[in-house]
């Protein structure tokens, strides 16, 4: 299986790297892990609504440069779909079973994903209505998918 997640931005914290880092190890047993940086779209404090959406139209052709058509889309976004950790380990799961091994996850900028990117998404997965930043989203999602491969293997790791 591999795993793909697409953010934009180059990653700056070093505990953001190390987190990230430390559960890209632990999925290494089950998966090919890999995080895309796209450049994110350099833009000043306040934008028009026409200028924000030029930012992630932007953003948004980098990100779907990243993607091949064979792969499973999930866009991260906040009015999408909420799952438990076990409804992704189970999706996860049934993807594989159908034959689905290349799964893509996409974080926005810090304006959000453009529609086209939404389009193009197989599913939108939501974590709540809290907005994270981008960058925190990227080591929480990555602590999730390996908690959903956790779950399929029936580890104590999650109770
Ligand atoms: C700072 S947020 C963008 C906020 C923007 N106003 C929006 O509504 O998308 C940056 C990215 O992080 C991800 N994100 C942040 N909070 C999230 C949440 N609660 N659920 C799912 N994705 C989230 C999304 O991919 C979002 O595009």
């Amino acid at each position: 299986m591999n795993i793909k997640i697409i953010g934009v931005g180059k990653l700056k914290e070093k505990y953001l790297k190390d987190g990230i880092a430390e559960y890209s190890k632990r999925m290494s047993k089950f998966a090919k892990f890999e995080i895309i940086e796209v450049p994110d779209e350099r833009a000043p404090e306040q934008l028009s609504t026409a200028q924000m959406q030029q930012v992630m139209q932007k953003e948004g052709e980098r990100i779907l440069s990243k993607v091949k058509d064979r792969e499973y889309v999930f866009a991260l976004a906040i009015k999408g779909a909420e799952r438990s950790s076990e409804e992704l380990a189970a999706e996860i799961s049934e993807l594989t079973i159908r034959g689905d091994s290349d799964l893509t996850f996409i974080i926005g900028g810090s304006l959000g994903l453009a529609p086209e990117v939404l389009s193009r998404a197989d599913t939108q997965i939501s974590f709540g209505r809290f907005t994270l930043p981008h960058q925190l989203m990227r080591l929480v999602l990555s602590e999730q998918i390996y908690r959903a491969f956790m779950i399929n293997a029936h580890s104590p790791y999650h109770k």
